[in-house]
């Protein structure tokens, strides 16, 4: 049920047909309501009769979750300074769109959700033909959880020649399907193939990089390889992100479809969070496996955090972070030294990073100065990116790039794409990368990307 505090719909959408026949454009038009509480993995589940192009956020840390259907408006930059045009585009949107919104939380209202590319100067598209270098959609639909409550904002781009009636007959009936639609039940389907690509190859490049380190060339690179999967029938979105709901605690999960490919994952690492004008960003490097009882586990923790070869993986990240963020930002709290964070299937070294945005600075002026950190790309940062446009194998596309959100309210959030795969119908491609230093051995990083694969590959038809 809709908790309407707004003007009729019918009075709404009839003012925006009136203004897009003033102007001579299309009105974009945002309502808010307040809902009954509404499980997001149904919606989204529902949504598959409305359209293909569906969007799912859910938080590390805290209990917010945005499931998006359709597109209102679409946000798409393949420049080199594609963070920087995507504000200008979404501040023209904002202060020509019409919102309707009485409850002002965050996540609600006008929000943008999707995410970039790792390198726009890959010229090689496949398998990403359906993402280009930059796109956020304003979901027609978003529904958005937030604590205990739930809102739907609803999302109309008006035209000229459209009819009243017509529009608001097919918003009844859409969110009629999405709020009270019957849920098919959805079951992933059986894995029938499992290759992982050129193996031997990738351990020769991981050899090669360390020798590069050692000659000067460059200090680290993340390099990066994939395992490619078949299934008995197409892989359905929502069963993926249930069963990486259930079963990846510490993670954002994270999900877009487009063009009936759709790119998911659950991940660890954030970029960048903005709440108003304070930051948060974390730096991520470093890997161990779990143990198999506590003592174990706090045994592999401990050599982690005094290993001198993952520490310098991670001193490059919050090195690098510091820098970025003191450019932009005051009061930057770093501690001296990382903690352990754990996930089900490996451990993490972790340092965060709290500080307020200077004015006039945004959530996307820090991503564009981030991305990549030394945790995706390498150190230095160029070097590295063109390192592994010549050297990779695989064409990395979203996977290691940000993926995230950001509202008209000042809020917005970012993270990292891995742990990540592409699902196309009946076939997955999964990555997995490590960071490379001067001491790393081959044989390690081949275990240790192994890990990382596993959240996925877990989810996608067991180990
Ligand atoms: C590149 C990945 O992970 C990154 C590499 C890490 C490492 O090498 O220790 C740790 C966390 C991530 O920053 C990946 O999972 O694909
Ligand atoms: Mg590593």
């Amino acid at each position: 049920m809709l908790h309407t505090k707004i003007p009729q719909i019918d009075e709404i959408v009839e003012e925006a047909i009136n203004q897009a026949t003033l102007q001579g454009e299309p009105q974009l038009v945002c309502i808010v309501n307040q809902i009954d509480r509404t499980d997001s993995i149904a919606f989204l589940d529902r949504a598959n009769k409305i359209d293909k192009h569906r969007m799912f956020w859910r938080s590390a840390d805290e209990a917010f979750v945005l499931a998006g259907v359709g597109s209102a408006q679409r946000i798409q930059s393949a420049d080199q300074h594609r963070f920087n045009e995507v504000e200008s585009v979404w501040n023209d949107i904002q202060e020509k769109a019409k919102v309707y919104d009485s409850i002002n939380e965050k996540g609600t209202g006008l929000v943008a959700l999707g995410g970039f590319s790792f390198d726009t100067q890959q010229v090689n598209r496949s398998p990403w033909e359906a993402f280009p270098d930059n796109q956020m959609t304003i979901p027609m639909y978003l529904l958005t959880n937030k604590d205990e409550k739930s809102y739907l904002t609803t999302n109309i781009l008006v035209l000229e020649e459209d009819h009243a009636q017509q529009i608001i007959h097919q918003i009844k009936s859409d969110q009629q399907q999405l709020l009270n639609g019957i849920r098919e039940e959805v079951n992933l389907p059986h894995r029938s193939n499992t290759e992982e690509i050129s193996p031997d190859k990738w351990k020769v490049s991981v050899e090669k990089a360390t020798e590069d380190i050692k000659n000067g060339e460059l200090e680290k690179v993340v390099l990066a390889r994939e395992i490619r999967l078949k299934f008995s029938r197409e892989v359905e979105l929502a069963a993926v992100i249930e069963n990486l709901s259930n079963t990846q605690d510490n993670s954002y999960i994270f999900a877009i479809e487009s063009g009936g490919d759709y790119f998911v994952g659950a991940t660890p690492e954030r970029l960048a969070r903005v709440d108003n004008q304070e930051l948060v960003s974390t730096c991520l490097a470093g890997t161990a496996p779990r143990g198999r009882n506590d003592e174990e586990d706090q045994k592999l923790g401990q050599t982690l955090l005094q290993d001198p070869k993952n520490r310098q993986e991670h001193d490059f990240v919050v090195q690098m972070i510091r820098e970025a963020v003191e450019a932009c930002c005051l009061d930057v709290e770093i501690p001296k030294s990382p903690v352990v964070y754990p996930l089900s299937n490996l451990q993490h070294l972790y340092t965060p990073v709290t500080a307020t945005l200077e004015q006039g600075y945004t959530l996307l002026d820090v991503v564009g100065r981030l991305h990549p950190t030394p945790a995706l790309g390498g150190m230095p940062q160029k070097k590295s990116v063109d390192y592994i446009r010549s050297h990779e194998v695989l064409n990395r596309g979203w996977y290691a790039g940000p993926v995230g959100w950001f509202d008209g309210k000042n809020n917005g959030e970012f993270a990292v794409a891995i742990r990540s795969a592409l699902i196309q119908k009946n076939e997955a491609s999964l990555f997995a990368g490590c960071g490379v230093v001067e001491d790393s051995d081959p044989e390690a990083e081949y275990q240790e990307t192994g890990v990382k694969f596993k959240p996925m590959l877990s989810v996608l038809g067991g180990y």
